[in-house]
């Protein structure tokens, strides 16, 4: 199982009668960028501080980069960088002093490098011009990018970060996506919590989703994608011949949505959408449109549509996501 950056087995946090994290099992490929999604409190910033041994389990057990946490923290955490719940910045110092500090407090860290190691983590994220700025002046997303850049000061194999565009103005959400895509490229596994679904879509290989406290559904987002409901779209002025074929290759219609001029041939026909869910082995497209046309169905639109990623998410949470980039 060493391909699993993150492994968790019934992993549970409970505070007094709830649990928060109800039995997760987790499975956080090498390499991968994993979006870890779920509307607020459903437990997704109580499993970050579960994995970083912030928080000790209630039961079960969490495995980062092969190693049993807390139990082999303080080998497993120096291989990771942390952006959970914004780091606390001496707003009266510059970024370069603050991150010196973090640095400092770090024992791995040697202080002879530290100035270029200082340097190159705000290079890195960008901030290269506010080295001297002080950190209380910097805006929300430059405060942001110094909190990756914290976690940046050491080579690290895992990237933990917990909404880093929260609060972010679409500038400073650009930027940190950009920086976490540019991490991937380079081959370091980023474990993201976001309660934005495009947000996922747009930066993620996987994704898991909470929903009150437990884990309803992971995998790649391309599975994701295929999961949803598919449906068939046939606009035609013969709605009831349309729905009999349908039905006649084992489609299950919708209910009509509008009553139309039905199969009377010569009648002024309304066209009328009539739609169906291809179930787990539907025929192919070509055959349902040549079924169609076999039944005397005038044909005037036809589509096969996939569920989106967001009708999918509110299936398996019962919530409405924001949606919002
Ligand atoms: N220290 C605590 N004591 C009691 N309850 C807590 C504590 N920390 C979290 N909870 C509760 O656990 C649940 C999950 O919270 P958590 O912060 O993990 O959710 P989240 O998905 O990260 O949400 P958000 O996006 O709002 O941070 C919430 O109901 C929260 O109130």
């Amino acid at each position: 199982m060493s391909d699993l950056a993150i492994r968790t087995e019934g992993l549970t946090k409970r505070f007094g009668a709830q649990a928060a994290v109800d039995g997760i099992d987790l499975a956080v490929p090498q390499g991968a960028v994993y979006g870890f999604l779920g509307p607020n409190g459903s437990g997704k910033t109580t499993t970050i501080r579960m994995l970083l041994g912030l928080v000790r389990a209630t039961d079960g057990t969490a495995h980062v980069l092969g190693d049993e946490m807390p139990r082999h923290l303080d080998t497993v955490l120096p291989r990771v960088g942390a952006l959970v719940e914004g780091p606390a910045f001496a707003p009266f110092l510059s970024g370069a002093a603050n991150l010196r500090r973090f640095d400092a407090a770090d024992r791995h860290a040697a202080p002879a490098t530290r100035g270029a190691r200082v340097a190159s983590a705000l290079d890195r994220v960008g901030l290269a011009h506010a080295t001297r700025k002080k950190a209380g002046a910097y805006s929300l997303g430059m405060k942001q990018r110094l909190g990756i850049a914290n976690a940046l000061l050491m080579p690290r194999e895992l990237l933990v970060l917990d909404e880093p565009t929260n609060g972010l103005d679409p500038q400073g959400t650009r930027e940190v996506r950009a920086l976490i895509r540019s991490f991937a490229a380079e081959g370091t596994t980023v474990f993201v919590s976001s309660h934005l679904l495009a947000e996922v879509e747009q930066l993620c290989t996987h994704v898991g989703v909470m929903s009150a406290g437990r884990l309803v559904a992971q995998g790649t987002l391309e599975e994701f994608r295929r999961s949803g409901e598919s449906r068939v779209e046939v606009l035609t002025p013969d709605p009831g011949r349309a729905r009999a074929v349908l039905a006649g290759l084992g489609l299950v219609t919708d209910a009509a949505a509008t009553a139309s001029a039905d199969d009377g041939r010569g009648a002024p026909s309304v066209d009328a959408l009539v739609t169906a869910v291809l179930g787990d082995d539907p025929p192919p497209p070509d055959a349902i449109v040549a079924a169609l046309v076999a039944g005397d169905v005038r044909v005037r639109g036809f589509a096969v549509r996939r569920a989106s990623l967001e009708q999918r998410f509110v299936e398996l949470t019962g919530e409405g996501f924001d949606v919002v980039a």
